[in-house]
């Protein structure tokens, strides 16, 4: 992409200063092509998106009128309402849903018809231009819709298209992962600390080991049970850790979590 993109989020909180900060980062925008709503009380994200240099607001259709391509960015429950507001202001711009269990037709029935609509299912990772990204196209996108879309989020991570069907359970995993993989992180320094190590030294070397874990599974393309094997001796201690978690249901606990937030989203998709 050559030009500056004119960037817009109607919502400027935690996902979309991932979101701003990466673009920023990655040279797609600068800040002060970027304008953002929020309610008036919301000091905090307001100053972040002004240290950015971007424009806000606490209107969301001056983000409509002065942007080409808008996120929508505010929390699910008040898309709908925040989506039919803007309306008059819709025609000829792009609008990229980010929010969880919000149908492409819900997001159609909120806009002008023709609205071009792309949804988007990004994590936070996208800060640091390490993010997981799929999108699925909207009936009156365009292809060169999704290829901006597909140069947005690949700028800051990965992205790939999907069906919708996939949506609710591509958020579960990748849209929740990073604060079950966090937990894990903590979790796995708790224990370092408990048996002796210093606190500054567990996180730097349970963060590596994860990210190293999951750089290796991508590059090598080897299976992780594979992976899991070659690190394992005989008698050693990993067989001894594995066997705990094992114990513990480790696998069925992370894979239920998958399970219960895509059911959570499905209760959010067919409210
Ligand atoms: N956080 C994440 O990891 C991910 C989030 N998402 C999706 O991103 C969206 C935002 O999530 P997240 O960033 O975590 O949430 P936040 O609560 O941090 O951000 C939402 C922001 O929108 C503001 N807002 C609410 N109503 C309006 C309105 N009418 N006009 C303008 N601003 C408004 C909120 O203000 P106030 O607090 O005052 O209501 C808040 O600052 C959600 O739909 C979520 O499903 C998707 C992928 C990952
Ligand atoms: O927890 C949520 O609802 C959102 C969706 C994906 C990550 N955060």
């Amino acid at each position: 992409m050559s030009k500056l993109l004119k960037l817009g989020f109607l919502g400027g909180g935690k996902m979309a200063q991932a979101m701003a900060n990466g673009f920023i980062s990655a040279g797609l925008t600068r800040g002060e092509s970027m304008t953002a709503s929020f309610h008036p009380s919301d000091h905090a994200n307001i100053e972040a998106f002004k240290a950015f240099g971007a424009k806000t607001y606490v209107e969301n259709l001056p983000v409509v009128s002065g942007s080409e391509i808008i996120f929508i960015s505010v929390k699910p429950t008040v898309v709908s309402s925040v989506l039919e507001a803007v309306r008059p202001a819709s025609a000829g711009k792009l609008f990229i849903s980010i929010a969880m269990g919000v149908t492409l037709r819900e997001l159609e029935n909120s806009l002008e018809s023709k609205a071009r609509v792309i949804r988007v299912m990004p994590n936070t990772p996208a800060l640091v231009r390490a993010g997981a990204s799929v999108y699925v196209r909207g009936s009156a996108a365009t292809d060169d819709d999704c290829k901006v879309t597909q140069a947005l989020f690949q700028a800051v991570g990965t992205c790939e298209e999907v069906s919708e069907a996939m949506m609710d359970p591509i958020t579960a995993l990748s849209g929740s992962g990073p604060a079950y993989v966090f937990v894990m992180i903590e979790a796995l320094a708790d224990g370092a600390v408990r048996m002796g190590l210093p606190r500054d030294l567990a996180y730097r070397l349970a963060s590596q080991t994860v990210l190293g874990s999951g750089k290796l599974v991508r590059e090598t393309g080897r299976h992780p049970g594979q992976l899991k094997d070659d690190v394992t001796s005989p008698a050693g201690s990993t067989a001894a850790g594995l066997f705990h978690l094992e114990q513990n249901a480790f696998r069925h606990a992370v894979s239920g979590a998958v399970e219960s937030a895509t059911v959570r989203c499905r209760q959010i998709s067919s409210k």
